[in-house]
């Protein structure tokens, strides 16, 4: 289903990191079919130019590029590669990221720390370098970026994420007033359960099989998201509807993160 205009975002170009996979290529998807022109960034070549050549049979004008967001001289390589290709860039979504459940006190230095790097520091140097360029260019931007719903309620098994991502968090709002001279927004969206293989993958040896059926029971909106829903959520924010808008995390989980209400109702 087309929500938004065509041209909504014509002349835009996008860089979606984790473009080539599960929710990065549905955010990626449904910018460039609002009109932008997308550069979809990952470690996987080939799962990357395996989306790229979808998207270019769909119109969509794509590149990608495999990176990995650890390093900071690929992150740079990232934007000279969009800059190359499409002359600028003016919006940037912090999607790639991820974690492996364990219980805390079983957390190893090392993968605490392979967390961390991944889903904080990673999204720095990109953030950075992106609005680095986007400063140059003088015509603003918007930032978003995939984090969870569970952000400020936590989240048993996932401590090493949770901590990372309200990273994150603390970073956005930090960037949003130190970048709003710039008319640079960066706003941050918490997604609930969105069944994707990565998502399936990670849970899998872990969570067992009933997983999903036993996370959407406490969806009061009784189901899990769908990707578009994301896309559709990364286009506003984009776009000039959001132009007043800077430093915000919304959720989009069905009421997950609400629970289920009070046990005792007065009617
Ligand atoms: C209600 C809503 C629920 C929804 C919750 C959210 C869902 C999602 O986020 S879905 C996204 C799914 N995709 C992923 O999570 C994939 C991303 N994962 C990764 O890219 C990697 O696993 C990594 C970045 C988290 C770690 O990669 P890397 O730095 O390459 O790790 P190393 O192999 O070098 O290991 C470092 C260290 O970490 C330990 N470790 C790594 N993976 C696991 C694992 N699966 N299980 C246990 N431990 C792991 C590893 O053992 C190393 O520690 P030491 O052994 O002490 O050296
Ligand atoms: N699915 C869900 O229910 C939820 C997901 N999220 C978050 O949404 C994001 C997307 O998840 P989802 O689509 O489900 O899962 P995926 O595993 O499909 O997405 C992760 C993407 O990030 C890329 N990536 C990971 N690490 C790096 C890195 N160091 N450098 C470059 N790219 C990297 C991966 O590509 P590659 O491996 O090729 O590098 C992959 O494309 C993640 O941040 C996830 O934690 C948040 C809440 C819920």
């Amino acid at each position: 289903m087309q929500i938004f205009s065509e041209n909504l975002l014509a002349n835009q170009v996008a860089i979606v990191t984790g473009g080539g996979t599960g929710i990065g290529k549905q955010i990626a998807k449904t910018l460039g079919e609002s009109g932008a022109k997308v550069v979809i960034a990952g470690r996987r070549k080939e799962v990357l130019e395996e989306t790229r050549n979808e998207f270019v049979k769909e119109g969509i004008e794509t590149h990608a590029i495999s990176i990995d967001i650890r390093v900071p001289e690929q992150v740079q390589q990232l934007v000279d590669f969009t800059v190359g290709s499409f002359g600028k860039v003016d919006i940037l979504v912090n999607n790639a990221g991820g974690q492996f459940p364990k219980k805390s006190e079983e957390l190893t230095p090392n993968g605490w720390n392979a967390v961390i790097h991944n889903n904080l520091n990673g999204t720095f140097y990109v953030t950075q370098a992106v609005a680095k360029q986007m400063i140059k260019q003088g015509t603003g931007g918007a930032i978003t970026n995939i984090l969870v719903s569970f952000l400020h309620r936590g989240a048993p098994g996932i401590a090493h994420s949770v901590a990372a991502r309200n990273g994150v968090y603390g970073m956005m709002r930090t960037l949003a007033l130190e970048w709003a001279k710039y008319n640079i927004r960066i706003n941050s969206i918490g997604p609930g359960l969105f069944v994707t293989e990565g998502m399936k993958e990670e849970m899998a040896s872990s969570a067992g099989p009933h997983f999903i059926e036993q996370v959407t029971q406490d969806v009061p909106l009784g189901r899990t998201g769908r990707l578009q829903e994301l896309g559709w959520l990364v286009t506003y924010l984009s776009c000039p509807a959001a132009e007043y808008m800077t430093g915000e995390f919304i959720v989009i989980d069905g009421g997950n993160s609400l629970g289920r209400g009070l046990t005792f109702v007065p009617y």
